[in-house]
This record gives C-alpha cells, sequence and structure tokens, in this order.
C-alpha cells in the first residue's frame, strides 16, 4: 500500500436539512479517532480544522424550494478553495461533513483537476432533485444534480464553471429512496444505479467489480462520496433521513477494501454524521473503520 499525504477538512454544515446536529459530524469523526487511526497505518496526516459557516441561528430562513441558499453557496464556496488547493499541493484531500450539500463544493475543488472525473455516490439516496423536484426544499437532497449542472445558478456554478461531473462517470450505490424526479433524471441521462435490489441479487462483490471496470476505462480520477445513510440504520443510526433496508456493515467494509485494492480513488468525504441522533458515537466509528479500510487496514 502507497503511503498518502492525506489533508483532513472539517465541513459543520447543517443547512442543506433540518434537523440539527449534523453540523457536529466532524467532531464526533474526530472524536473516533481518525486521524490517530489514519497516522497508525502509516499515513501523513494533515487537519486542515473546520471551515466556518454560518450558524444556523444566524440565518434568516424563509420558506422556499431553496432553504438556506446563499449561506450553503457561501460555504461550499470556501471549501471548493480548499479542495482545489490541497490538490494543487499533491495531497488527498478527506472531507468530513456535515450534511451531504457539501459536496457541491468538494466535486467543485475536485473537478477542477481532473478532465474525466469519476463519482462514486454511496447512499440511500440519489440526491439528484432540483429546486422543483424537491419534496423537501434541503440542498443536501441536490448535490449530484448541481454537480450535473442541473438546478439554481448559485449552486450550479461554483467556481465559474458547469457542469463538474457528467452522467456516465457516475455511479450511485446504495439507492432505495428516489423522488420521482430523480428516477426521470437517472432515465434521461443514463445514470448508472445499483439498488439495493442489484445488490441483494449480485452482491456487493460482483456490484464493486462491474464499478470499477466501468469507471476505470473512461475516468482520470474517481472521488468518493459515502452518505452514511447508505448503511442500513442498525449499523449507521446517527444519520438525519435514515431509511431500512440498507447496506450493513460488512458489506460496505467490503466496498471499502475492494475500492483499496483498485487504487482508483483520488478523493473522499463521509457525510451527514449526525451524534445528537446517534448511539454512543456509533455512526462517526463506523464511519472512521469504512476510512481505515478505504485506506489499507488489513488484518493479516
Ligand atoms: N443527503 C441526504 N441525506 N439526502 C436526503 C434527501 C431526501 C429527499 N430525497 C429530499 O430531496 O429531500
Ligand atoms: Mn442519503
Ligand atoms: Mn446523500
Amino acid at each position: 500500500m502507497d503511503k498518502k499525504r492525506i489533508s483532513v477538512i472539517g465541513v459543520p454544515m447543517d443547512l442543506g436539512q433540518m434537523r440539527r446536529g449534523v453540523d457536529m459530524g466532524p467532531s464526533a469523526i474526530r472524536y473516533a479517532g481518525v486521524i490517530e487511526h489514519l497516522e497508525h497505518l502509516g499515513h501523513i496526516i494533515e487537519d486542515l480544522g473546520d471551515i466556518q459557516i454560518t450558524p444556523a441561528e444566524r440565518v434568516h430562513t424563509a420558506e422556499t424550494n431553496l432553504r438556506n441558499l446563499e449561506a450553503v453557496a457561501d460555504g461550499n464556496t470556501k471549501l471548493a478553495d480548499i479542495v482545489n488547493n490541497v490538490i494543487s499541493n499533491g495531497d488527498f484531500p478527506l472531507i468530513l461533513g456535515g450534511d451531504h450539500s457539501i459536496a457541491i463544493g468538494t466535486l467543485a475543488g475536485v473537478s477542477q483537476h481532473y478532465k474525466n472525473l469519476g463519482v462514486i455516490w454511496y447512499d440511500a439516496h440519489g440526491d439528484l432533485n432540483t429546486g422543483e423536484t424537491s419534496p423537501s426544499g434541503n440542498i443536501h437532497g441536490m448535490p449530484l444534480a448541481v454537480s450535473l449542472g442541473i438546478g439554481h445558478p448559485t449552486l450550479v456554478n461554483i467556481h465559474g464553471y458547469a457542469p463538474k461531473v457528467k452522467p456516465q462517470n457516475i455511479v450511485i450505490i446504495g439507492a432505495r429512496s428516489l423522488d420521482d424526479g430523480e428516477c426521470r433524471l437517472i432515465k434521461e441521462k443514463g445514470i448508472r444505479v445499483y439498488t439495493m435490489h442489484e445488490i441483494d441479487r449480485l452482491g456487493m462483490t460482483k456490484i464493486m467489480e462491474e464499478t470499477i471496470q466501468y469507471l476505470k476505462e473512461k475516468t482520470d480520477g474517481v472521488h468518493l462520496s459515502l452518505d452514511l445513510d447508505g448503511l442500513d440504520p442498525s449499523d449507521a443510526p446517527g444519520v438525519g433521513t435514515p431509511v431500512i433496508g440498507g447496506l450493513s456493515y460488512r458489506e460496505s467494509h467490503l466496498a471499502m477494501e475492494m475500492l483499496e485494492e483498485s487504487e482508483m480513488i483520488t478523493s473522499a468525504e463521509f457525510v451527514e454524521v449526525n451524534p445528537i441522533l446517534d448511539e454512543r458515537n456509533k455512526t462517526a466509528t463506523v464511519a472512521v473503520a469504512l476510512m481505515c479500510s478505504l485506506f489499507g487496514e488489513k488484518l493479516l
């Protein structure tokens, strides 16, 4: 395994959804020992601390179909700048969330460096809504659409260009809750989706073999965006939008190990950890365990 220089970036963002506590995700993940564990694997870790996000109390929340739009865009612009710098320095960006709206900024920063960026979206949801199709108005349900260049211009045009990713370079894994507009977009754009149905039928080994093969042929870098609600709530209870019938801890470990072996992942984020909704920091602990597998931990 090659030793990496990993820059850890915390993003205490909770403005992309309505449940309080997900802003404490980065702290919970640090408390679960992310830095020590990754150092123990031999990597060089630099913790860049947290990005400053406008506190929810100070944001004037009007009822709109894009809740907290300006503050979400502002935080994501800062994140995009930092991610961009980290990659320019030759380091691996590891982003700790925070709600999933932060993928907008991550992908804006990462995509500057790759002509054909691949994205693995490990999630119960598609996060392919727009203000028009969203049932909730929550921007954490929109980041993948935004990165495809679909959605509000303030989000889509962060860092001045769009789209950040191409539909044929995306693989969604673990989907089991998709809104009507998301299903339409998936079909229209031909996005590859492994729902729980395919994962049950084929098994995680086959799913990851296919995913790696599919992306290897056409991408020059691959970002892993892992929403902890992709896992079953019994394994990851500390999330704001849990959906039963999810991926197990074991399946997720296997997925991370296979990605590590593929050597294709060039950036990663772990999002939606909400310690207020959690049981004794279980979800942050699971997140750290998955990161360890992604960065090369082996039993023997
Ligand atoms: N990143 C997430 N947890 N997203 C959940 C989105 C839920 C729902 N599809 C919505 O748009 O409101
Ligand atoms: Mn989700
Ligand atoms: Mn998500």
